[in-house]
């Protein structure tokens, strides 16, 4: 998309009403695509969306030599790996800057090749988003990496060996880097401080299926017996916890009511939970959750985001835009990304009362505070809101502004739209059928 086609009139005021439906976790799909390459057989993946990282990743892996096609049912992949082979490097830099898991590549390919390479990566400018630990990580596998200037040349000189690994921070990303590498590793692997949360489960859930000896303790230690060999897999992906918090916070936020089929509540049990303190209702039943705003005022909160089971920080943004409509001062301490405040300055020029700062407002220990990272935010409302020029500037904070721009009066001009399809699928028509007025210029 380009120029107009990527302008969203949104003509505000109107509550979201009806009925959207999620389908397979954005940070859980391309990740289970990629343990594909690790099998010695076909792998199915069911409920897979249509969105932008599930592509990138599959031309990625077709590159590679995996064949992917559709399945018996909608939203069904089929990756056949029978046939891995090098990539040309030009080909795989013209997927530079796409996403951020062509870094999870590594450990694949390192097995099924012996050596791989891993263009820049994309991703959300949410903070400096380093990759220090997965590089370390590798290393600790035996594998060597070498950073030139189109990406970083990785080779394993020898089968990689399981290591005893400690990681300093939980990190999602480089806790998927060890699973990925580890179940094919010689040995035994001991990860501990990992990330625990639901999309890596369900990746050990698929790492499981094709045969791989993953085992995990209350202590965020995870341990791995490498095999020979692994088969394929079928897989049902989890539901998108995060698409279908921000449905939630926009039915909120515009003083509606949606039902999100497809959401699951054992993921969601902590922002269930903040949803009603802030005054949300909520209904849960075999198929999905629906979310409303019950009628009267909404209570201003205090919110640390945190990794799970904590308070997930990519429910931040949306959820921010209801707060600006709750009664009192909001607190909101941002733990996981040092910059994903930046959003809340064009919710300002709405009319929203948002006040940043460096220091930590809340009670956890938290790597920014003495860092001058503007990481807090007091949220002052109720503040009635009106259609603003907005260009968005990160996948949560573009829908964050499409749900403010939902609520407030007046028209507002979105630019920037299609970075949305990265990770909500269709949105373009969910918006018209929740009864959401937008057009295109
Ligand atoms: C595709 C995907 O699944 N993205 C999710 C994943 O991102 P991602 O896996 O990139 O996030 P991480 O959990 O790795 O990052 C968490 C923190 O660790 C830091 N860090 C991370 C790696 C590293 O090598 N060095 C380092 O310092 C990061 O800068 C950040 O401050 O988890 C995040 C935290 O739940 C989510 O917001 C993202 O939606
Ligand atoms: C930060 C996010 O994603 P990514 O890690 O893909 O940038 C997100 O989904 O909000």
């Amino acid at each position: 998309m380009t120029g107009t086609d990527d302008v969203l009139l949104v003509h505000g005021g109107t509550p979201l009403e009806g009925e959207i439906r999620v389908r397979g976790a954005k940070n859980l799909v391309p990740k289970a695509m990629v343990a594909a390459l690790l099998g010695s057989e076909p792998s199915r993946l069911r409920n897979v969306p249509e969105i932008r990282d599930v592509r990138v990743v599959r031309g990625l892996l077709e590159l590679h030599g995996v064949t992917v096609r559709g399945g018996e049912e909608p939203g069904e992949l089929v990756l056949d790996p029978s046939h891995v082979e090098s990539a040309n490097v030009a080909d795989i830099d013209a997927h530079a800057g796409s996403s951020r898991i062509p870094i999870l590549f590594c450990g694949p390919l390192l097995h099924r090749l012996g050596h791989a390479f891993i263009p820049g990566l994309g991703g959300c400018d949410i903070g400096g988003r380093p990759v220090n630990f997965h590089f370390d990580v590798l290393r600790e596998f035996g594998a060597t990496i070498e950073k030139r200037a189109d990406g970083q040349y990785l080779e394993a000189p020898q089968r990689l060996r399981g290591c005893k690994i400690e990681l300093p921070y939980p990190s999602v990303g480089s806790t998927e880097q060890v699973l990925l590498t580890a179940v094919l590793a010689e040995g035994v692997t001991e990860l501990s401080n990992a990330a625990v949360e639901p999309e890596i489960e369900d990746l050990i859930c698929v790492l499981q299926k094709m045969g791989a000896i993953i085992s995990m303790d209350t202590d965020r230690t995870i341990r791995v017996t490498g095999v020979d060999k692994l088969g394929g897999y079928n897989h049902r992906a989890l539901p998108d916890r995060l698409e279908a918090a921000s449905w939630a916070s926009a039915a909120l936020a515009t003083e509606g009511s949606v039902y999100v089929r497809g959401a699951s509540q054992r993921e969601m049990v902590t922002f269930l939970n903040t949803y009603r303190k802030v005054g949300g209702a909520f209904e849960v039943d075999d198929d999905g959750i629906r979310f409303w705003h019950p009628g009267g005022a909404l209570d201003a909160i205090a919110l640390e985001t945190d990794v799970h089971p904590g308070f997930q920080t990519d429910w931040q943004q949306p959820l921010v835009v209801a707060l600006t409509q709750a009664s009192g001062l909001s607190i909101v301490h941002e733990t996981v990304y040092e910059s994903r405040l930046g959003f809340t300055s064009a919710l300002n020029q709405m009319g929203a009362h948002i006040q940043l700062y460096r220091e930590c407002l809340g009670g956890m220990p938290c790597r920014f505070g003495q860092r001058n990272f503007l990481h807090s935010a007091v949220v002052s409302g109720p503040t009635k809101l009106q259609g603003s020029d907005l260009v968005i500037p990160d996948l949560r904070g573009g829908f964050s502004y499409l749900i403010a721009a939902l609520a407030a009066q007046g028209t507002s001009r979105v630019h920037g739209i299609d970075l949305i399809n990265r990770g909500y699928e269709n949105f373009m028509e969910k918006l018209p059928a929740l009864g959401a007025r937008v057009d295109t210029p």
